[in-house]
Protein backbone atom coordinates (compact mmCIF):
# COMPACT_ATOMS: atom_id res chain seq x y z
CA UNK A 1 0.00 0.00 0.00
CA UNK A 2 1.43 3.51 -0.84
CA UNK A 3 0.58 6.64 1.28
CA UNK A 4 0.75 8.91 -1.90
CA UNK A 5 -1.58 11.15 -2.02
CA UNK A 6 -3.24 13.37 -5.04
CA UNK A 7 -3.23 17.23 -4.65
CA UNK A 8 -7.29 17.92 -5.09
CA UNK A 9 -8.53 19.10 -7.31
CA UNK A 10 -5.65 18.16 -9.82
CA UNK A 11 -5.31 14.71 -10.92
CA UNK A 12 -2.04 15.49 -13.33
CA UNK A 13 0.73 17.51 -14.35
CA UNK A 14 1.17 18.62 -18.01
CA UNK A 15 4.76 19.47 -18.86
CA UNK A 16 4.02 21.84 -21.96
CA UNK A 17 7.20 22.29 -23.91
CA UNK A 18 8.54 23.65 -27.37
CA UNK A 19 9.45 20.67 -28.58
CA UNK A 20 12.64 20.05 -30.73
CA UNK A 21 13.78 18.08 -33.89
CA UNK A 22 15.58 14.36 -32.84
CA UNK A 23 17.45 14.25 -35.72
CA UNK A 24 18.39 15.53 -38.80
CA UNK A 25 15.30 15.02 -40.84
CA UNK A 26 13.40 16.40 -38.39
CA UNK A 27 15.09 19.70 -38.60
CA UNK A 28 12.89 21.11 -41.97
CA UNK A 29 9.69 20.42 -41.08
CA UNK A 30 10.15 21.09 -36.90
CA UNK A 31 10.82 24.75 -38.49
CA UNK A 32 7.86 24.56 -40.82
CA UNK A 33 5.80 23.74 -37.33
CA UNK A 34 7.86 26.64 -35.68
CA UNK A 35 7.38 29.17 -38.59
CA UNK A 36 4.02 28.63 -39.86
CA UNK A 37 2.14 32.01 -40.75
CA UNK A 38 4.68 33.90 -38.64
CA UNK A 39 6.17 35.80 -41.79
CA UNK A 40 9.94 34.59 -40.73
CA UNK A 41 12.11 35.50 -43.69
CA UNK A 42 13.44 32.12 -45.62
CA UNK A 43 17.01 33.46 -44.66
CA UNK A 44 16.91 32.98 -41.19
CA UNK A 45 15.01 30.19 -41.58
CA UNK A 46 18.20 28.54 -43.68
CA UNK A 47 20.62 29.97 -40.34
CA UNK A 48 19.21 28.69 -37.74
CA UNK A 49 18.65 25.27 -39.71
CA UNK A 50 22.65 25.29 -39.69
CA UNK A 51 22.33 25.76 -35.93
CA UNK A 52 20.65 22.67 -35.73
CA UNK A 53 22.82 20.18 -38.39
CA UNK A 54 25.65 21.89 -36.46
CA UNK A 55 24.25 19.61 -33.74
CA UNK A 56 23.36 16.57 -36.05
CA UNK A 57 19.96 17.68 -36.22
CA UNK A 58 19.41 17.20 -32.61
CA UNK A 59 17.72 19.44 -30.29
CA UNK A 60 19.32 19.38 -27.00
CA UNK A 61 15.46 20.75 -25.39
CA UNK A 62 13.80 17.43 -25.45
CA UNK A 63 16.61 15.61 -23.58
CA UNK A 64 16.44 18.75 -21.12
CA UNK A 65 12.71 17.87 -20.61
CA UNK A 66 13.47 14.26 -19.79
CA UNK A 67 15.66 14.63 -17.00
CA UNK A 68 13.11 17.64 -16.15
CA UNK A 69 10.23 15.03 -16.35
CA UNK A 70 12.67 12.99 -14.01
CA UNK A 71 13.70 15.17 -12.01
CA UNK A 72 9.77 16.34 -11.07
CA UNK A 73 8.60 12.25 -10.53
CA UNK A 74 11.55 11.86 -8.30
CA UNK A 75 10.74 15.00 -6.51
CA UNK A 76 6.48 13.77 -6.49
CA UNK A 77 7.40 10.26 -5.15
CA UNK A 78 9.65 11.56 -2.31
CA UNK A 79 7.39 13.93 -1.15
CA UNK A 80 4.13 11.63 -1.27
CA UNK A 81 2.77 13.46 -4.18
CA UNK A 82 0.62 11.14 -6.09
CA UNK A 83 0.58 13.43 -9.66
CA UNK A 84 1.13 11.47 -12.57
CA UNK A 85 3.51 13.76 -15.02
CA UNK A 86 2.94 13.97 -18.64
CA UNK A 87 4.60 15.96 -21.90
CA UNK A 88 3.51 17.70 -24.59
CA UNK A 89 4.76 19.58 -26.93
CA UNK A 90 3.51 22.40 -29.34
CA UNK A 91 6.29 22.16 -32.49
CA UNK A 92 7.21 18.48 -31.82
CA UNK A 93 6.54 15.00 -30.77
CA UNK A 94 5.62 14.26 -28.68
CA UNK A 95 2.33 16.52 -29.41
CA UNK A 96 0.07 18.37 -27.53
CA UNK A 97 -2.91 17.18 -28.68
CA UNK A 98 -1.61 13.48 -28.49
CA UNK A 99 -0.69 14.01 -24.83
CA UNK A 100 -3.81 15.54 -23.98
CA UNK A 101 -5.67 12.36 -26.27
CA UNK A 102 -3.71 9.89 -23.54
CA UNK A 103 -4.20 11.94 -20.67
CA UNK A 104 -7.98 12.02 -21.04
CA UNK A 105 -7.90 8.44 -21.89
CA UNK A 106 -6.10 7.80 -18.88
CA UNK A 107 -8.89 9.10 -16.77
CA UNK A 108 -7.37 12.64 -16.47
CA UNK A 109 -9.92 15.79 -15.70
CA UNK A 110 -8.42 18.09 -13.85
CA UNK A 111 -4.81 18.85 -15.24
CA UNK A 112 -2.46 21.31 -13.98
CA UNK A 113 0.16 22.71 -16.79
CA UNK A 114 3.67 23.80 -15.99
CA UNK A 115 5.16 25.91 -19.61
CA UNK A 116 8.93 25.84 -19.96
CA UNK A 117 8.72 29.67 -19.95
CA UNK A 118 9.06 30.99 -16.69
CA UNK A 119 7.92 34.98 -18.03
CA UNK A 120 5.27 36.71 -19.50
CA UNK A 121 4.75 37.59 -23.37
CA UNK A 122 2.85 36.11 -26.48
CA UNK A 123 5.60 33.56 -27.02
CA UNK A 124 6.06 32.54 -23.70
CA UNK A 125 2.40 32.43 -22.61
CA UNK A 126 -0.65 33.59 -24.55
CA UNK A 127 1.14 31.24 -27.58
CA UNK A 128 1.24 27.78 -24.94
CA UNK A 129 -2.77 29.16 -24.08
CA UNK A 130 -3.56 29.35 -27.93
CA UNK A 131 -2.21 25.49 -27.92
CA UNK A 132 -4.26 24.39 -25.27
CA UNK A 133 -7.24 25.44 -26.68
CA UNK A 134 -6.51 24.37 -29.91
CA UNK A 135 -5.75 20.79 -28.35
CA UNK A 136 -9.16 20.71 -26.24
CA UNK A 137 -11.06 21.68 -29.56
CA UNK A 138 -9.63 18.49 -31.46
CA UNK A 139 -10.73 16.59 -28.50
CA UNK A 140 -14.27 18.43 -28.10
CA UNK A 141 -14.59 17.52 -31.81
CA UNK A 142 -13.61 13.89 -31.59
CA UNK A 143 -16.11 13.36 -28.84
CA UNK A 144 -13.23 12.43 -25.89
CA UNK A 145 -13.71 14.44 -22.67
CA UNK A 146 -12.21 17.84 -22.34
CA UNK A 147 -10.73 18.19 -19.05
CA UNK A 148 -10.22 21.38 -16.75
CA UNK A 149 -6.29 22.77 -17.58
CA UNK A 150 -4.91 25.55 -15.29
CA UNK A 151 -1.47 27.21 -16.13
CA UNK A 152 0.54 27.63 -13.14
CA UNK A 153 1.77 31.23 -12.11
CA UNK A 154 4.65 32.94 -14.20
CA UNK A 155 7.81 31.19 -11.73
CA UNK A 156 10.56 34.14 -12.94
CA UNK A 157 10.82 35.22 -9.13
CA UNK A 158 9.99 32.24 -7.42
CA UNK A 159 13.31 31.10 -5.55
CA UNK A 160 13.55 27.75 -7.20
CA UNK A 161 13.94 29.89 -10.25
CA UNK A 162 16.38 32.10 -8.89
CA UNK A 163 18.60 30.53 -6.66
CA UNK A 164 19.84 27.84 -8.82
CA UNK A 165 21.00 30.73 -11.11
CA UNK A 166 22.63 32.59 -8.93
CA UNK A 167 24.65 29.73 -7.54
CA UNK A 168 25.18 29.37 -11.20
CA UNK A 169 26.48 33.00 -11.42
CA UNK A 170 28.63 32.59 -8.71
CA UNK A 171 30.44 29.72 -9.99
CA UNK A 172 31.05 31.69 -13.39
CA UNK A 173 32.49 34.42 -11.77
CA UNK A 174 34.59 31.84 -9.74
CA UNK A 175 36.20 30.34 -13.24
CA UNK A 176 36.82 34.08 -14.74
CA UNK A 177 41.14 34.69 -14.73
CA UNK A 178 41.36 36.06 -11.38
CA UNK A 179 42.93 39.25 -12.70
CA UNK A 180 40.13 39.55 -14.51
CA UNK A 181 37.48 38.89 -12.05
CA UNK A 182 37.20 42.48 -10.90
CA UNK A 183 35.73 44.64 -12.92
CA UNK A 184 33.73 41.77 -14.72
CA UNK A 185 29.84 42.59 -16.02
CA UNK A 186 26.98 40.11 -15.79
CA UNK A 187 25.12 40.11 -18.61
CA UNK A 188 21.43 38.85 -18.15
CA UNK A 189 20.12 37.77 -21.60
CA UNK A 190 16.81 36.69 -23.06
CA UNK A 191 15.03 36.24 -25.74
CA UNK A 192 14.82 39.36 -28.06
CA UNK A 193 10.77 39.76 -29.13
CA UNK A 194 9.58 42.25 -31.21
CA UNK A 195 9.31 45.47 -29.08
CA UNK A 196 5.50 45.61 -30.17
CA UNK A 197 5.01 42.07 -28.51
CA UNK A 198 7.29 43.21 -25.39
CA UNK A 199 5.02 46.43 -24.78
CA UNK A 200 1.86 44.52 -24.58
CA UNK A 201 3.08 41.44 -22.42
CA UNK A 202 1.60 40.95 -19.55
CA UNK A 203 -1.79 42.39 -18.13
CA UNK A 204 -2.82 45.63 -19.70
CA UNK A 205 -1.66 47.78 -16.30
CA UNK A 206 1.89 46.44 -17.29
CA UNK A 207 1.56 47.71 -20.64
CA UNK A 208 4.03 50.54 -22.46
CA UNK A 209 8.17 50.65 -22.19
CA UNK A 210 8.59 47.11 -22.17
CA UNK A 211 5.68 45.71 -20.24
CA UNK A 212 5.63 43.16 -18.32
CA UNK A 213 8.48 40.68 -20.19
CA UNK A 214 11.06 43.18 -19.61
CA UNK A 215 10.19 44.84 -16.15
CA UNK A 216 10.51 40.53 -14.91
CA UNK A 217 13.70 40.49 -16.41
CA UNK A 218 14.89 43.79 -14.73
CA UNK A 219 13.36 42.02 -11.53
CA UNK A 220 15.44 38.72 -11.81
CA UNK A 221 18.45 40.41 -12.72
CA UNK A 222 18.46 42.58 -10.07
CA UNK A 223 17.93 40.12 -7.92
CA UNK A 224 20.64 37.90 -8.92
CA UNK A 225 22.78 41.11 -8.59
CA UNK A 226 21.77 41.41 -4.96
CA UNK A 227 22.20 37.58 -3.96
CA UNK A 228 25.82 37.48 -5.63
CA UNK A 229 26.66 40.96 -3.30
CA UNK A 230 25.44 39.46 -0.33
CA UNK A 231 27.98 36.05 -1.33
CA UNK A 232 31.20 38.12 -2.59
CA UNK A 233 30.51 41.80 -1.48
CA UNK A 234 30.68 43.14 -4.77
CA UNK A 235 28.48 44.60 -6.56
CA UNK A 236 29.18 43.54 -10.44
CA UNK A 237 27.73 45.89 -13.06
CA UNK A 238 24.96 44.71 -15.12
CA UNK A 239 23.20 44.87 -17.92
CA UNK A 240 19.74 43.33 -19.78
CA UNK A 241 20.37 42.72 -22.81
CA UNK A 242 19.23 39.93 -26.42
CA UNK A 243 19.56 37.05 -28.31
CA UNK A 244 18.41 35.32 -30.90
CA UNK A 245 16.72 38.14 -32.92
CA UNK A 246 14.26 36.89 -35.98
CA UNK A 247 11.77 38.43 -37.44
CA UNK A 248 12.17 40.73 -40.47
CA UNK A 249 14.93 43.62 -40.09
CA UNK A 250 12.99 46.43 -40.60
CA UNK A 251 10.28 45.62 -37.61
CA UNK A 252 11.90 46.98 -34.22
CA UNK A 253 13.24 44.17 -31.54
CA UNK A 254 14.28 44.67 -28.27
CA UNK A 255 18.19 45.54 -28.03
CA UNK A 256 20.97 45.09 -27.78
CA UNK A 257 22.56 41.99 -29.01
CA UNK A 258 24.36 40.05 -26.84
CA UNK A 259 27.03 40.13 -29.34
CA UNK A 260 27.03 43.97 -29.63
CA UNK A 261 27.12 44.16 -26.36
CA UNK A 262 30.52 42.22 -25.44
CA UNK A 263 31.60 44.57 -28.23
CA UNK A 264 31.17 47.83 -26.89
CA UNK A 265 31.98 46.28 -22.86
CA UNK A 266 35.32 45.25 -24.59
CA UNK A 267 35.57 48.60 -26.10
CA UNK A 268 34.97 50.83 -22.75
CA UNK A 269 38.29 48.51 -21.17
CA UNK A 270 35.96 45.78 -19.16
CA UNK A 271 38.01 42.69 -17.93
CA UNK A 272 35.59 40.29 -18.76
CA UNK A 273 31.42 39.18 -18.70
CA UNK A 274 29.64 36.55 -17.42
CA UNK A 275 26.71 35.97 -19.11
CA UNK A 276 23.44 34.55 -17.36
CA UNK A 277 20.64 33.50 -19.83
CA UNK A 278 18.03 33.87 -17.31
CA UNK A 279 15.31 34.36 -20.15
CA UNK A 280 15.97 30.52 -20.50
CA UNK A 281 14.82 27.19 -18.35
CA UNK A 282 17.07 25.00 -19.66
CA UNK A 283 20.12 25.00 -21.91
CA UNK A 284 17.94 24.84 -25.28
CA UNK A 285 19.60 25.13 -28.53
CA UNK A 286 19.37 29.33 -28.20
CA UNK A 287 21.76 28.49 -24.93
CA UNK A 288 24.43 26.35 -26.90
CA UNK A 289 24.26 28.12 -30.30
CA UNK A 290 23.92 31.92 -30.05
CA UNK A 291 25.54 32.15 -26.61
CA UNK A 292 27.75 29.30 -26.39
CA UNK A 293 28.87 29.23 -30.05
CA UNK A 294 28.13 32.54 -31.69
CA UNK A 295 28.94 34.82 -28.83
CA UNK A 296 31.66 33.15 -27.53
CA UNK A 297 33.49 33.06 -30.63
CA UNK A 298 32.56 36.68 -30.53
CA UNK A 299 34.61 36.91 -27.37
CA UNK A 300 37.18 35.06 -28.08
CA UNK A 301 37.73 37.21 -31.28
CA UNK A 302 38.01 40.22 -28.78
CA UNK A 303 40.28 38.69 -26.49
CA UNK A 304 37.61 38.97 -23.89
CA UNK A 305 37.36 36.24 -21.46
CA UNK A 306 33.69 35.24 -20.87
CA UNK A 307 31.94 32.29 -19.14
CA UNK A 308 27.82 31.81 -19.32
CA UNK A 309 26.16 29.94 -16.69
CA UNK A 310 24.04 27.83 -16.22
CA UNK A 311 20.42 27.93 -16.14
CA UNK A 312 17.91 26.03 -14.02
CA UNK A 313 17.37 22.90 -16.24
CA UNK A 314 16.58 19.89 -13.58
CA UNK A 315 17.90 21.07 -10.38
CA UNK A 316 16.16 19.83 -7.42
CA UNK A 317 15.37 22.77 -6.35
CA UNK A 318 13.30 24.05 -9.32
CA UNK A 319 11.26 20.49 -9.27
CA UNK A 320 10.48 21.57 -5.71
CA UNK A 321 8.89 25.03 -6.83
CA UNK A 322 6.87 23.23 -9.47
CA UNK A 323 5.26 20.82 -6.39
CA UNK A 324 4.83 24.10 -4.20
CA UNK A 325 3.15 25.71 -7.25
CA UNK A 326 0.89 22.94 -7.86
CA UNK A 327 0.03 22.94 -3.90
CA UNK A 328 -0.60 26.11 -4.10
CA UNK A 329 -2.67 26.64 -7.23
CA UNK A 330 -4.58 23.61 -6.00
CA UNK A 331 -4.89 25.63 -2.01
CA UNK A 332 -6.58 28.54 -4.32
CA UNK A 333 -8.81 26.27 -6.37
CA UNK A 334 -10.27 24.89 -3.15
CA UNK A 335 -10.79 28.35 -1.57
CA UNK A 336 -7.56 28.37 0.90
CA UNK A 337 -5.89 31.51 1.53
CA UNK A 338 -2.30 30.53 1.18
CA UNK A 339 1.32 31.33 0.91
CA UNK A 340 2.02 32.14 -2.65
CA UNK A 341 6.55 32.26 -2.53
CA UNK A 342 7.86 35.44 -4.59
CA UNK A 343 11.32 37.33 -4.53
CA UNK A 344 11.85 40.74 -5.65
CA UNK A 345 9.72 43.77 -6.25
CA UNK A 346 6.76 42.66 -8.36
CA UNK A 347 5.01 40.35 -6.48
CA UNK A 348 3.21 36.81 -7.54
CA UNK A 349 2.11 36.43 -10.89
CA UNK A 350 -1.75 36.34 -11.79
CA UNK A 351 -3.26 32.61 -11.81
CA UNK A 352 -5.60 33.47 -14.16
CA UNK A 353 -4.45 36.05 -17.23
CA UNK A 354 -6.85 38.48 -17.39
CA UNK A 355 -8.11 39.33 -20.78
CA UNK A 356 -6.18 41.65 -22.46
CA UNK A 357 -2.96 39.97 -21.33
CA UNK A 358 -0.60 39.08 -24.14
CA UNK A 359 -2.33 39.98 -26.84
CA UNK A 360 -1.72 38.40 -30.53
CA UNK A 361 -1.91 39.82 -33.78
CA UNK A 362 -4.87 38.00 -34.73
CA UNK A 363 -7.02 36.95 -31.70
CA UNK A 364 -7.61 33.16 -31.13
CA UNK A 365 -9.04 31.21 -28.53
CA UNK A 366 -6.62 30.63 -25.52
CA UNK A 367 -7.15 28.67 -22.69
CA UNK A 368 -6.41 28.57 -18.84
CA UNK A 369 -7.03 32.81 -18.48
CA UNK A 370 -10.19 34.70 -18.00
CA UNK A 371 -11.49 34.93 -21.60
CA UNK A 372 -10.81 30.97 -22.23
CA UNK A 373 -13.73 29.11 -23.69
CA UNK A 374 -13.43 25.97 -22.11
CA UNK A 375 -14.91 26.02 -18.37
C1 LIG B 1 10.28 34.59 -25.87
C2 LIG B 1 10.73 33.33 -26.57
C3 LIG B 1 11.21 32.18 -25.99
C4 LIG B 1 11.46 31.96 -24.50
C5 LIG B 1 10.25 31.42 -23.85
C6 LIG B 1 10.05 29.95 -24.14
O1 LIG B 1 10.95 29.15 -23.84
O2 LIG B 1 9.00 29.61 -24.69
C7 LIG B 1 11.49 31.24 -27.04
C8 LIG B 1 11.94 29.93 -26.85
C9 LIG B 1 12.32 29.03 -27.85
N1 LIG B 1 12.41 29.27 -29.20
C10 LIG B 1 12.85 28.12 -29.81
C11 LIG B 1 13.05 27.97 -31.20
C12 LIG B 1 12.66 28.90 -32.16
N2 LIG B 1 12.06 30.13 -31.95
C13 LIG B 1 11.83 30.77 -33.15
C14 LIG B 1 11.23 32.00 -33.34
C15 LIG B 1 10.80 32.90 -32.33
N3 LIG B 1 10.95 32.74 -30.98
C16 LIG B 1 10.39 33.84 -30.32
C17 LIG B 1 10.34 34.05 -28.94
C18 LIG B 1 10.73 33.12 -28.00
N4 LIG B 1 11.20 31.85 -28.25
C19 LIG B 1 9.87 34.72 -31.32
C20 LIG B 1 9.15 36.01 -31.05
C21 LIG B 1 10.13 34.14 -32.57
C22 LIG B 1 9.75 34.68 -33.92
C23 LIG B 1 8.62 33.90 -34.49
C24 LIG B 1 7.34 34.01 -33.70
O3 LIG B 1 6.79 35.14 -33.62
O4 LIG B 1 6.91 33.00 -33.16
C25 LIG B 1 12.29 29.89 -34.18
C26 LIG B 1 12.19 30.18 -35.67
C27 LIG B 1 13.52 30.51 -36.22
C28 LIG B 1 14.09 31.80 -35.64
O5 LIG B 1 13.70 32.83 -36.18
O6 LIG B 1 14.89 31.74 -34.71
C29 LIG B 1 12.82 28.75 -33.58
C30 LIG B 1 13.46 27.55 -34.23
C31 LIG B 1 13.06 27.10 -28.83
C32 LIG B 1 13.55 25.66 -29.09
C33 LIG B 1 15.04 25.63 -29.01
C34 LIG B 1 15.61 24.25 -29.23
O7 LIG B 1 15.27 23.58 -30.22
O8 LIG B 1 16.43 23.83 -28.41
C35 LIG B 1 12.74 27.66 -27.61
C36 LIG B 1 12.75 27.00 -26.26
FE1 LIG C 1 11.86 31.09 -30.04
Amino acid sequence: MSDLRAPAPYDALLLLSFGGPEGPDDVVPFLANVTRGRGIPEERLKEVGKHYFLFGGVSPINAQNRALLDALRKDFADHGLDLPVYWGNRNWAPYLTDTLREMVADGHRRIAVLATSAYASYSGCRQYRENLAESLAVLEAEGLPVPRVDKLRHYFNHPGFVRPMVDGVLASLAELPEGARVGAHLAFTTHSIPVSAADTSGAEEAHGDGGAYVAEHLDVARMIVDAVREETGVTYPWQLVYQSRSGAPHIPWLEPDICDHLEALHGAGVPAVVMAPIGFVSDHMEVLYDLDTEATAKAAELGLPVRRSATVGADPRFAAAVRELVLERAATELGRTVERCALGALGPSHDLCPVGCCPARALKPAAAGADSPFA
